[in-house]
Parts: C-alpha cells; sequence; structure tokens
C-alpha cells in the first residue's frame, strides 16, 4: 500500500511499516545514508514534514547529502566496469588532426601540473600513460575552478561568472569543449566514468566563498570541505582504478577517497586561520569555538593562549581521523596510483604536525613542511604502496 503526499510518497512494508519511499529535490537524501538510515526514512520525518509544510525542509545532515554522490559515482563506476572489474579504456575519437591537438591539450595540462604540485606530478608519472593525462585534467580544471574565487582576478568574479563556468561544464560533458584544456577533460569524461556531480559541486564551494564568510557548526564546515575537496577525492578514483585484488566495495574506496579531501581540507583551515582572518574569514565552527571560551574577536587579536591550544588540539584530532579513515581506502587502488596518493597524504598530514610544533601559533606562522622531510616521505610513501590489498579469496579458499 502507497500513499502520496505531493512531493513525499510512503509506502507499508509488512515487516517495518510505514516507510518513506519517495521525495523530491534535495529531501531525497532523507532516503539514503550511512548512518540513520532507518530513522530518516521513518515515520517521525514524514510527520514533521508534513507538519511543516510551508518550510518543505528537512534538516538533512551533510553526511548523508554526500554520501548520496558517493553511492551515484560508485553504481556509476559499477556499471561501466566489464565483468573483469577491468576499464575497457575507449580508443580515441578525435579525428586524425584533432588528435595532435588533444595530445597537445594533455601535455598543457601535465605542464601545468608539474608547476603548481611538482610531487603529485612525479607521482602521476608512474601510472599509465591514459590515467596519467586524465588525472592531470581534472587536476587543471580544479585548479582553475579554485584560482576564480582564489587567483589574482578574484575580485572580479560574480556569482554570474560561476553560473557561466558551470554551463561550460555541463558542454564539455557534452562533447562540446570551449578551449583546449576543456578538451582535455571532455576526452577524459568520455573515456573514463565521471560523474558530473562532484564537478558541480565543487563550483558550488566556490559559491561558498563568495558568500559565506562563517560556518554555524561542522555539518556546515563538513559540507563546505566536501564540495572544495572531498569532491577532489571522488572525481579522482574513477581514474586512478581499485585494484583488482581489492576485497573492498567500491562504495568503502569512494567513502575514503571523500575522507582524504575532507581531511585535507580541514589541514589547510587549520593551517591558513591567521591568512583567512586576514581576508575576514573564520572557517572554524561558530558553535566550537564558543564552547571553546573563545570568538571570532580572538581569532582577529591572533594571540596564542591556553583556550586556543586546547581548542586547536581537538581540531588536529578531528582531522587525523579522517586521515585514518583515508588511510582505509588507499592500499585498495590499482598498484601504480598507490605512491602518489600515499606521498599526499603523509606529506599534507605532516602540516598538522607542524602546527604543533609551532605551540599552535597558526595566526602569525605558517606551518610547513621542509623539504628534508618531504623527501624523506616518498620512500615511506612508496614502501606503503606496494603493499598489496588483501587479496579475494577463491571460493575453495574460502572454506
Ligand atoms: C593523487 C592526488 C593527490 C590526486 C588529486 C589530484 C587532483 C585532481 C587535485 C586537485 C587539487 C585542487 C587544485 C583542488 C582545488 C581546490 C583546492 C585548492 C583544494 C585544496 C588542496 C590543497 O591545495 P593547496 O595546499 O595548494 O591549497 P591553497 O589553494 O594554497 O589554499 C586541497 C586542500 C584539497 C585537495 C584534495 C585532494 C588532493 C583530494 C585527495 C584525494 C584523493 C586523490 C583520493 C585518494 C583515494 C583514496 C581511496 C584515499
Ligand atoms: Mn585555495
Amino acid at each position: 500500500m502507497s500513499r502520496d503526499f505531493g512531493s513525499i510518497r510512503v509506502e507499508k512494508d509488512k515487516e517495518k511499516g510505514w516507510r518513506l519511499c519517495s521525495l523530491s529535490t534535495d529531501m531525497k537524501y532523507a532516503c539514503v545514508g550511512r548512518s540513520g538510515l532507518e530513522s530518516a526514512s521513518n515515520f517521525p520525518l514524514i510527520a514533521n514534514v508534513l507538519a511543516n509544510p510551508a518550510a518543505g525542509e528537512v534538516a538533512v545532515p551533510s553526511e548523508q547529502k554526500v554520501y548520496d554522490v558517493v553511492l551515484k559515482q560508485a553504481s556509476l563506476v559499477k556499471r561501466k566496469l566489464g565483468a573483469t572489474g577491468e576499464l575497457d579504456a575507449k580508443p580515441d575519437i578525435a579525428l586524425p588532426g584533432n588528435l595532435s591537438l588533444l595530445n597537445e591539450a594533455y601535455d598543457r595540462c601535465g605542464e601545468i601540473c608539474a608547476e603548481y604540485a611538482k610531487t603529485f606530478y612525479l607521482g602521476t608519472l608512474l601510472m599509465t600513460p591514459e590515467r596519467r593525462r586524465a588525472v592531470w585534467a581534472i587536476y587543471v580544471w580544479c585548479r582553475r575552478t579554485d584560482e576564480l574565487v582564489d587567483g589574482p582576478n578574484a575580485s572580479q568574479i560574480t556569482p554570474t561568472a560561476l553560473d557561466r563556468w558551470e554551463s561550460r561544464l555541463e558542454e564539455l560533458f557534452q562533447g562540446r569543449p570551449f578551449d583546449m584544456l576543456d578538451a582535455a577533460l571532455a576526452d577524459t569524461v568520455a573515456k573514463f566514468p565521471v560523474d558530473i556531480q562532484p564537478f558541480k559541486d565543487m563550483i558550488e564551494g566556490m559559491r561558498l566563498d563568495l558568500k559565506k564568510p562563517r560556518y554555524k557548526n561542522f555539518d556546515e564546515l563538513y559540507l563546505y570541505c566536501y564540495y572544495v575537496a572531498g569532491t577532489v577525492g571522488i572525481m579522482s578514483v574513477p581514474i586512478m582504478g581499485i585494484s583488482p585484488n581489492s576485497e573492498a566495495t567500491t562504495e568503502s574506496v569512494y567513502n575514503a577517497a571523500l575522507a582524504l579531501g575532507i581531511a585535507n581540507q580541514l589541514t589547510n583551515i587549520l593551517r591558513d586561520v591567521g591568512e583567512d582572518a586576514s581576508r575576514g574569514r573564520v572557517y572554524l565552527p561558530q558553535d566550537e569555538l564558543a564552547q571553546a571560551g573563545l570568538s571570532d574577536e580572538d581569532i582577529f587579536a591572533g594571540k596564542v593562549t591556553d583556550k586556543w591550544r586546547n581548542f586547536m588540539k581537538s581540531q588536529i584530532k578531528r582531522a587525523r581521523m579522517f586521515f585514518d579513515e583515508a588511510e582505509k581506502g588507499v592500499t585498495e587502488l590499482n598498484e601504480a596510483s598507490r605512491w602518489p596518493v600515499w606521498a599526499s597524504l603523509l606529506l599534507y598530514r605532516q602540516i598538522l604536525d607542524e602546527i604543533e610544533a609551532n605551540d599552535y601559533n597558526n595566526f602569525t606562522r605558517r606551518a610547513y613542511v621542509s623539504k628534508a622531510k618531504k623527501f624523506l616521505s616518498l620512500p615511506a610513501a612508496y614502501a606503503r604502496s606496494i603493499v598489496p590489498p588483501s587479496r579475494k579469496l577463491s571460493p575453495v579458499m574460502k572454506t
């Protein structure tokens, strides 16, 4: 038996009773989620929505909203992979004349990547040529997107400019790139099972940067971190590939990728507290600051007090938890993709150690990992990258 209440439909299940089974727009997120799936899709929620139809909104935790994107991307990958679990790399579809243009476009992406992220670029050289150039194309699109709000022309960027950037994105996903660098990405997304949603969401993150100078709580900050960095993880895994020997579920690997993006962005925020404050921005959760007896004024004053140290300890602890979550997924990636990911994880995580070493002064000192420490991390990353995923057991061995 089912009943429709406008955008809401409920169904009666023999065992579970009435369940929320379809919603429109944002509310559909209530149906999925890693935690609280049952409670979110049960009767109290419907009662709540029905009791407040004018608001038409349900407070869906950010984690659930984001998990929907994870599930969608993971199922796209599963659908596009052959029975072997390997991606059938499609041949270049460009005409012969255009092929050399396409190669030039990819080479340019590689140059940009080498210029901005040398270690990461070196790591990509271990990947197959198809994967390597696809990661470069994604890197360049992300870098250009970030530059819109963080680069030299950021003061001229308006929401309309971001809307135009999004239209360009849609066009390139339809095979109609606007320029050479877009052409590389258009080719990449035609060849690999990459969903457009994380790309759109990254633009949404840039919109937040234009209009949202404060974050009420960690739930709001989590969503921002997903937009600007978790998305990168979700975009990258379809290119880097999951090891054929991995026993992990596709969803769990995407979750780990998401966690690495969140961990990186939280670290970035903790490193740049002073720099962001000088631009009037405070990304730290307002409710947690208040609980620690701190306010924006303390941040603008930039004094390292015991209250600040204690607050920072808890923020660092949380960032490390996301790195730990991410670690579980790196081993599951294709062998050739593991090294650059381990390198980036180990290098970025050390920024947290440096904040501690600076006695939590992230107001006037930028935590920075020395060249020597960076260099030492590379063999450590390599050692971790050769650890294989737990092998699939054959049916005979399993018994
Ligand atoms: C192997 C690897 C690292 C692949 C990612 C390649 C890629 C496409 C990177 C794009 C990065 C980019 C330009 C993002 C734009 C937004 C942005 C600048 C985010 C911040 C990065 C740090 O940059 P920086 O320190 O230069 O910051 P400033 O601009 O100076 O403020 C971020 C903090 C986020 C970057 C996020 C990642 C690199 C996500 C990594 C996750 C994966 C690659 C998934 C790995 C898979 C598993 C299973 C764990
Ligand atoms: Mn930035």
